[in-house]
């Protein structure tokens, strides 16, 4: 029996595994707790909102980061949370105190909404009716949250410029971080670079947060020692064997760039591979049919997006010319595959040719990002998707 892996489990199992324990002043605040106790573990419990045949499967696909590879957001997240600090003390003049700001990873969850102009954190229920607000870490009154936010007829979009979305686990080092520091110009106004407010702020820690993604400030020492960020799981490898035993084609689509994409996956399949001592060991390409680093997702579910597609030379990490046929792939009986499977870029298009399959319906995709990976592919191309780990809820698919 091949067993679920953990990664597409929820990072609440995650969080059983570590045998942490939840403190009551924090992570509780933003949910409901359960009332009855659960004889079996969340994570071997499956959550979903529809069926899906998997006979009309023919490709199963998984994104990397957060969904394959787990990371531990103790260490991950506090890693870009202290990174974020460091390039906002020196790069954008904020007092150095901050040096000294910890990091409670526990604290903020995936489905908040950050209100920049005020300073607010904000759990909303689906008809979009604020039901807890936070100012910094300071709770609002029922009348502060009408004043703000209105009354039960009247609705913000409560979207992008003037709100940002907590929607993936990357984002929980700089929705804490921006609490912290509505707090902090609160109290000490006179201590911030002059002309600053929240949105302000909220900008800053965005662009530092975004740079310690491009500069290598986390990926370098992932790399060094992924086994400190990164959950071991080994479960996946014999899930991939069982996809591919199936008959079903394989494949990685991830926004990471090759060299940073065959460290994680060399860590996540290593225990599987003869020799993962060298560094240009690539064993781990054999459970997958193709592989499609540096994708842009969202944009690389767009039907006009036009983004040449480069194959990826896993050796040298150097970038050729990726040479497919023009034209839609007609049926899969009559398209050799590419023998080449590692890509950079491109589009779904292309992922249609190189997996040779005619349509949408026939792929499913697990992924943990709830825009890029998940509603932007099904909404414009009707693809098969699927989200296994949403929140500490597991899977919902949807054709
Ligand atoms: N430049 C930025 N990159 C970011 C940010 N948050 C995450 N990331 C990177 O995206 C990919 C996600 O890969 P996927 O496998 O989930 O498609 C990974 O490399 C992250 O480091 C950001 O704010 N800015
Ligand atoms: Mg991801």
């Amino acid at each position: 029996m091949v067993v679920m892996p953990r990664s597409l489990i929820g990072c609440s199992a995650l969080r059983m595994d570590t045998g942490a324990v939840e403190p009551a002043s924090t992570g509780a605040i933003w949910s409901t707790p359960s009332v009855e106790p659960r004889s079996i573990s969340i994570g071997k419990q499956i959550f979903c909102n529809r069926s899906l045949n998997m006979r009309n499967i023919t490709a199963v696909g998984f994104d990397m980061d957060y969904t394959l590879a787990q990371y531990k957001p103790e260490t991950f997240e506090a890693l870009a949370y202290h990174g974020t600090i460091e390039k906002l003390v020196k790069d954008l003049n904020y007092p150095e105190e901050l040096l000294t700001w910890q990091f409670d990873w526990k604290y903020m969850v995936r489905g908040l909404v950050l209100d920049k102009k005020r300073g607010n954190i904000l759990k909303m229920d689906r008809h979009k009716y604020v039901k807890v607000a936070y100012h910094g870490f300071r709770e609002m009154s029922k009348e502060e949250k009408v004043a703000a936010y209105g009354s039960t007829l009247i609705r913000d979009s409560f979207d992008e410029p003037d709100y940002a979305l907590i929607d993936t686990l990357f984002s929980l080092g700089e929705a804490y971080l921006f609490a912290q520091l509505v707090d902090f110009m609160d109290n000490n106004p006179a201590k911030v670079p002059s002309g600053t407010d929240y949105a302000h702020m909220y900008r800053d820690v965005r662009s530092a947060v975004d740079l310690c993604h491009r500069d290598g400030t986390l990926k370098r020492m992932v790399a060094k020692e992924p086994s400190r960020y990164i959950n071991e799981d080994l479960a996946i490898v014999p899930m991939l064997q069982m996809l591919r035993k199936s008959g079903r084609s394989t494949f990685l689509v991830t926004n990471s760039l090759w060299d940073y994409t065959d460290v994680v996956m060399n860590y996540l399949c290593g225990p599987y591979m003869s020799d993962v001592s060298s560094s240009h060991n690539h064993k781990w390409l054999e459970y997958f049919d193709v592989v499609i680093t540096g994708s842009s997702k969202p944009s690389f579910f767009h039907d006009d997006n036009r983004t040449g597609l480069f194959e990826v030379e896993p050796d040298s990490g150097k970038l050729l010319n990726a040479d497919l046929q023009i034209g839609s792939p007609r049926s899969s009986q009559h398209q050799p595959k590419p023998i080449h499977k590692v890509y950079q870029g491109g589009n779904v298009g292309h992922l249609h040719r190189l997996l040779s399959v005619a349509s949408s319906s026939q792929i499913l995709y697990v992924g943990d990002h709830i825009y890029g990976d998940i509603l932007r592919s099904k909404k414009v191309l009707g693809m098969c998707y699927s989200i296994y780990n949403v929140s500490t809820l597991a899977i919902a698919t949807c054709c």
